[in-house]
């Protein structure tokens, strides 16, 4: 996993890099650039629509001008707009990019911009060394970039927002952020969604052991990342090894939320998987999941099932006194989920008797009610960090890049997923499979991880098929596939 690190340590991260492997802090830059313009050239942008690079005077306007220079050796029309005047001090990387750019590109003061005329914006104004209030030309600019119709890519950050913290005044609202090294921890908040746009990560060679030197607790989690924390399983595996699962769901007219935990689960590997359901509801299930078995009361004895996922479609009249008796007869990690949820923000006090190690998955409305309402992202970050240390236990906020807030204090970012999974059922589904990865003897950290990436990436594999006609079943039907992308047997 990566590290996600303080902007204003950028610079000490760039440091050590050059010092223990000798390269230039310019040969950093150039790759930067170079890896924008690879992903540029795999956009396949339209070769004949002008390109206007916004530079500022610092590393980030360097980027700008290096970007520049490569996309006019592409075959691009390129103007570059200069954020500074004549008597500004560049950045001496940038000041070397500057008088490296080619004739054939028109420099021009950043008020000449038309943003009548199409083409395509990129913002390599300001990066991560913003400090404190936008000054009023820097104001201007970001207005002046805001003010233009067509596409607009930001340069490691959108201009104007800081790194670590919540956006108070201006910013360029981009497309795209093509950012470099590691996600700054601001593109991954919620309320930066409409001036991040679609988050690009370009590795410009840091290893990730060079983030050891840094004290953080917040990491991204990217795919390659992901196979390293699955179990490996060999031909003489049985499937008691595989984990008998049961999904404590469904009521009635809410029977396809366990239809869809139970087939995640199925999907994701489990051995065997038992429904806890009314009794009313057993054709329902039995018909649209064969393979999956039911319960109708619940078993004094509960230690024969290696994991329970409890909550999608339960329904909350008269289900506390079920979710206690869970509580207190399996000592296990669980997963508890949607109206589980609420019945614990109804019974706080239950709330103490979660077994340790327990993963719960709210999403933003059902953390308000659980933990309390909280204003934006930071604030809920933290208070989800004191949650999980004091109880033991560990927390999924669930939305774009949710994160896995663990009881040992990392909070991992996830970095799979679309938009095209904003759809019901699509939480049950993720309940499915995290309980089934719990069942199959993988730790709860681990557990999250997998369950967590695998369920995001059949969201793209299924949003790609049906864009905005996904559906939770598409997700279900995707997740094979999301085995065979990371290579796990
Ligand atoms: N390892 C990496 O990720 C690399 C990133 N690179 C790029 O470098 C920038 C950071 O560069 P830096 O020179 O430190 O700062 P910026 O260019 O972001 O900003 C300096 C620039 O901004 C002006 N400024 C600061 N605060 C304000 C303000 N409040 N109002 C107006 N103007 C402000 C300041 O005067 C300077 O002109 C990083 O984001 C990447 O893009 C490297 O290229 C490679 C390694
Ligand atoms: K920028």
């Amino acid at each position: 996993m990566l590290k996600i690190i303080p902007g204003w340590q950028v610079k000490l991260l760039d440091a050590n890099h050059i010092q223990t492997t000798g390269i230039s802090s310019l040969e950093l830059m150039e790759r930067a650039a170079k890896g924008f313009v690879d992903w540029w050239n795999g956009k396949g942008f339209d070769h004949s629509a002008p390109v206007n690079i916004f530079c500022g005077a610092g590393n980030n306007g360097g980027d700008g001008f290096a970007i520049a220079r490569l996309l006019d050796t592409s075959g691009f029309k390129v103007s570059v707009l200069k954020c500074f005047d004549e008597s500004a001090k560049l950045s001496s990387d940038a000041l070397v990019n500057f008088k490296l750019l080619p004739d054939g590109i028109r420099v021009m003061d950043w008020n000449e911009f038309d943003k009548s005329k199409d083409g395509i914006v990129v913002d390599a104004f300001l990066g991560v060394g913003l400090t404190g209030e936008l000054r009023s030309t820097a104001k201007a600019i970001i207005q002046k970039i805001n003010s233009f119709d067509g596409k607009v890519i930001s340069v490691d950050i959108p201009s104007g927002l800081p790194s670590d913290d919540l956006l108070s005044g201006a910013c360029v609202r981009a497309d795209f952020t093509v950012t470099f090294a590691f996600p700054k921890l601001s593109l991954l908040f919620p309320e930066h969604a409409a001036v991040t746009g679609e988050l690009i990560l370009v590795d410009i060679g840091i290893a990730d052991t060079e983030y050891d030197l840094f004290d953080s607790t917040s990491y991204y989690l990217r795919k390659e990342d992901v196979p390293f924390f699955h179990r490996k399983f060999h031909r003489f595996s049985h499937k008691g090894d595989f984990g008998k699962v049961l999904i404590v769901a469904g009521s009635e007219g809410k029977m396809g939320a366990a239809i869809l935990s139970c087939k995640a689960a199925l999907r994701s590997g489990s051995g065997l998987v038992t429904a806890l359901m009314p009794k009313s509801e057993r054709q329902i299930i039995q018909i649209a999941v064969p393979e999956a078995m039911c319960q109708f009361e619940l078993p004094t004895d509960l230690s024969r099932f290696d994991a329970i996922g409890i909550g999608p479609g339960l329904g909350v009249m008269g289900k506390s006194a079920l979710l206690e008796s869970i509580f207190h007869r399996f000592k296990n990690p669980m997963v508890i989920d949607a109206d589980a949820l609420t019945i614990l923000s109804e019974n706080p006090d239950l709330v103490h008797l979660i077994p340790k190690g327990s993963i719960l998955t709210p999403h933003l409305k059902e953390f308000d009610r659980l933990l309390g309402d909280t204003s934006n992202h930071l604030a809920r970050l933290e208070k989800a960090a004191d949650f999980c240390r004091s109880l033991e236990l560990n927390l999924l906020i669930k939305g774009a890049n949710s994160v896995i807030c663990l009881a040992d204090g990392r909070q991992v970012f996830n970095s799979s997923g679309t938009p095209y999974m904003a759809t019901g059922g699509s939480g049950d589904v993720l309940t499915g499979m995290l309980t089934s990865f719990l069942g199959q003897g993988y730790s709860s950290a681990n557990a999250m991880f997998c369950g967590v990436y695998h369920h995001g990436l059949a969201g793209e594999i299924a949003g790609e098929h049906y864009l905005r006609g996904t559906i939770a079943s598409d997700l279900i039907d995707a997740i094979p596939e999301t085995f065979v992308q990371l290579g796990i047997s």
